[in-house]
């Protein structure tokens, strides 16, 4: 069966939705602050145990559960039913992958009607579930936002880490059937991947080691963002880089240091593509249209990332850029991204 290139997800036993993440966490009383006041994340449990808070309709998305270290814990990938998950999970077990039936009281502890678990090639527990259960109460943000955008989107995306990109790679889109949206190789190596519409629900960086680099959640509108922004900058060291909008999902956002370490992008406006249609594309400008710029890493570092932004504002042929009387607005024609922009609003 040609899988066109790998870029067509979802065809069989496929994973729908990035559902939940949980978050081992040094300072989980840090989280309760960080996740309502800032994230505007609903604080639905608070024990010794563990903190779930709440992103919409679900009982739980994001799960902080204290421990000796600070990173990802576990991803939750959602599959149609238990008829999907189990086909799946032979799909692992066929190519020598370790799978471990959920029992019923992790399930519980899930709020799911069930899983089975796995680790990937990085060392990444991940739990195949179906059935998320939703709340009896209606969601309460943290702080005065629209919302988040999630549904059949997931909850947002997951960038990971990685040693080496490829045995990574093989798992999620050979195996779990993940499509490849795009993909860098310069300066460094990084594989965007969708499950749904969503431009990716994960990203692989190859940096030589393995954790979790961020998780993006996105807003419904970009004042959520803004304000969001406003409240970081005000704590220092909190903004990671300053707003801005990446080229491959036309995601404007920044990225906040969360009390683990790692980064939340806290984002607005993704576009959402066609999983059956969508073929990869690799990426050779960005990341970022605009901004993003780090408040971190060394001045070599800074000046390489500056330069790739400014390459990735002047890059392709571009018609003269007419700026209208009374508004900004670049005609069309004028530049590549600004046409694909366009075209996907
Ligand atoms: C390239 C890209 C596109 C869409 C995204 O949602 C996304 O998170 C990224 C990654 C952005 C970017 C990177 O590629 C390398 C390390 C960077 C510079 C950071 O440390 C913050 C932004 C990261
Ligand atoms: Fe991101």
């Amino acid at each position: 069966m040609a899988r066109q290139a790998h870029s067509g997800a979802a065809e069989g036993p496929g994973i729908q939705a990035l559902g939940y993440v949980g978050i081992e966490a040094t300072s989980p009383a840090d989280w309760a602050g960080f996740g309502t006041g800032l994230l505007g994340l609903q604080l639905a449990e608070r024990s010794a145990a563990q903190l779930v808070f709440r992103m919409d309709d679900r009982r739980q998305r994001l799960v902080v559960t204290p421990g000796a270290r600070d990173g990802a814990r576990c991803f939750g990938w959602e599959v149609a039913d238990a008829a999907a998950l189990e086909a799946l999970a032979a799909r692992l077990e066929a190519a020598g992958v370790a799978v471990a039936r959920g029992d019923a009281a992790l399930a519980a502890q899930r709020r799911v009607a069930g899983l089975v678990v796995a680790a990937d090639p990085a060392g990444n527990r991940i739990e195949l579930v179906h059935g998320a259960e939703a709340a009896d109460a209606p969601f309460r943000p943290g702080r005065c936002i629209s919302g988040f955008r999630t549904g059949a989107l997931g909850m947002g995306h997951a960038v990971l880490t990685v040693e080496r990109a490829a045995p990574v790679l093989a798992f999620y889109r050979d195996l779990l059937g993940f499509g490849v949206s795009d993909y860098v190789t310069h300066p460094f190596t990084a594989w965007f991947l969708h499950v749904n519409g969503r431009h990716h629900s994960l990203a692989l960086i190859e940096t030589g080691s393995a954790g979790l680099h961020h998780l993006m959640l996105e807003l419904f509108s970009l004042d959520d963002v803004g304000q969001g922004y406003d409240l970081a900058q005000l704590e220092d060291g909190r903004v990671a880089t300053t707003l801005g909008r990446h080229t491959n999902d036309y995601m404007t956002s920044f990225y906040a240091r969360t009390p683990g370490g790692f980064l939340v992008e806290y984002g607005w406006g993704g576009r959402v593509v066609d999983p059956a249609r969508w073929q990869p594309v690799e990426m050779t400008s960005g990341p970022s249209l605009w901004g993003h710029e780090r408040s971190w890493g060394s001045p070599e570092m800074r000046a390489e990332a500056r330069r790739l932004m400014l390459q990735a504002a002047a890059a392709g042929e571009r018609a003269p850029v007419q700026v209208l009387p009374g508004n900004h607005a670049v005609m069309p024609g004028a530049c590549p991204w600004w046409d694909q922009l366009r075209a996907a609003e």
